[in-house]
């Protein structure tokens, strides 16, 4: 007899998430099974339904949403329906199916003006419609679905999808001098970690030693967009290619439509408390990212890794 194989509904299919969710070391009894906006659309209540209800799934996972954060402030219709709406009819069909869900949410719930890193229970005041969007659907997964775990994540990064990561090296390649804002603090969390530590929740709660509710997840250690935009250039250099001069600026000096968190840091003791997951640096996942993402170090000098490589 061979042991059961269950799938597992993941929304979204190119997004960095749902690409990190394809790609990670699942155990044997589970496998993802994506289905991107063309296959199922999140804003059709109906199409919701069918899909949950289309498959014995064991769980579902929700990584799909509307994450463009300046075009939000003029398309907050948009972002609600996809934000709000869309974990409402999931969470509505996972309750009538009897499957849990988890759903990935934001920093960007917090309106950022905490001193220490945001916990679980701190009050949410978001400050952009990205954020308030979020926060609603945050709010009707909680009432509709016991059977929840919201995973608020930040900052997220990977080498597919779009991400600060992506947009610094294309305009990095673009131009002599960046300047980016010093004074907005938070953790970038790659992409493929928050895939991993999804994985294990899902492992722990389908076989009854998990825990439902909300809980944080980002990469460990704190920086700013400045400092973070410092980490990717040095490991750009260190791969022989020229980098921009950068210099901090106050988030005055770069003005934005959407307003963004000053404090975005995540408090992640619950989730290590519960599910003994403990998050590697940030810095570590980024050059991880930055090695799928560029050339490999000293490459392009060393005639005999060139002629390993062949013609190029
Ligand atoms: N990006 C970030 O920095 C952060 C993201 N998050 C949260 O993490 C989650 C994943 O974000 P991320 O991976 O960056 O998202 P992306 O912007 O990379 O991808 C968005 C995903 O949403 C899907 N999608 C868009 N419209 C629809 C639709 N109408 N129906 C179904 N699916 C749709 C896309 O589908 P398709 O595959 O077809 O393109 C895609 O998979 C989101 O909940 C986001 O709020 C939290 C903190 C930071
Ligand atoms: C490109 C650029 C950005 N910035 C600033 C603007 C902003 O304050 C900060 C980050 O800009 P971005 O637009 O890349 O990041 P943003 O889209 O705000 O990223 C957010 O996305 C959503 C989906 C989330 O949930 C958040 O956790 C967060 O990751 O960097 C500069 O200062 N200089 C620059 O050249
Ligand atoms: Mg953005």
């Amino acid at each position: 007899m061979t042991a059961e194989v269950r799938p597992v509904l993941i929304v979204g299919r190119s997004g960095q998430v749902a690409t990190a969710l394809l790609r990670a070391a699942w155990p044997a009894g589970l496998r993802p099974e994506a289905r991107g906006r063309m296959e199922l659309d999140l804003t059709d209540p109906a199409a919701v339904q069918a899909a949950v209800a289309e498959r014995p799934w064991a769980a579902v996972v929700n990584a799909a949403a509307y994450t463009a954060v300046d075009q939000a402030e003029s398309e907050a219709e948009a972002a609600y329906a996809l934000n709000r709406d869309g974990p409402a009819a999931l969470a509505r069909a996972c309750r009538a199916a009897g499957l849990p869900l988890i759903h990935i949410s934001t920093d960007y719930v917090f309106d950022g003006q905490k001193d220490g890193a945001w916990q679980e229970d701190d009050p949410i005041n978001p400050q952009s419609v990205y954020g308030a969007s979020k926060a609603a659907g945050e709010v009707e997964v909680r009432a509709t679905l016991p059977q929840h775990v919201i995973l608020r994540t930040a900052w997220v990064f990977s080498d597919s999808g779009h991400n600060f990561v992506k947009t610094m090296l294309r305009v990095g390649a673009e131009r002599d001098e960046l300047r980016i804002v010093d004074d907005q603090r938070g953790s970038p969390t790659a992409a493929d970690d928050i895939a991993a530590a999804t994985v294990t929740i899902l492992e722990r709660l389908l076989s009854g030693r998990g825990a439902y509710g909300t809980f944080h997840f980002a990469n460990s250690g704190t920086t700013s967009w400045y400092g973070f935009a410092q980490a990717i250039f040095e490991e750009v250099a260190a791969r022989g290619q020229n980098v921009p001069r950068l210099t901090p600026i106050p988030t005055r000096d770069y003005p934005t439509p959407a307003a963004r968190p000053m404090n975005s840091v995540l408090d992640c003791r619950r989730i290590a408390q519960t599910y003994g997951i403990t998050p590697r640096p940030w810095a570590a996942a980024l050059s991880d990212t930055l090695d799928s993402l560029l050339p490999e170090p000293a490459a392009a000098q060393s005639p005999a890794i060139q002629t390993t490589k062949g013609a190029r």
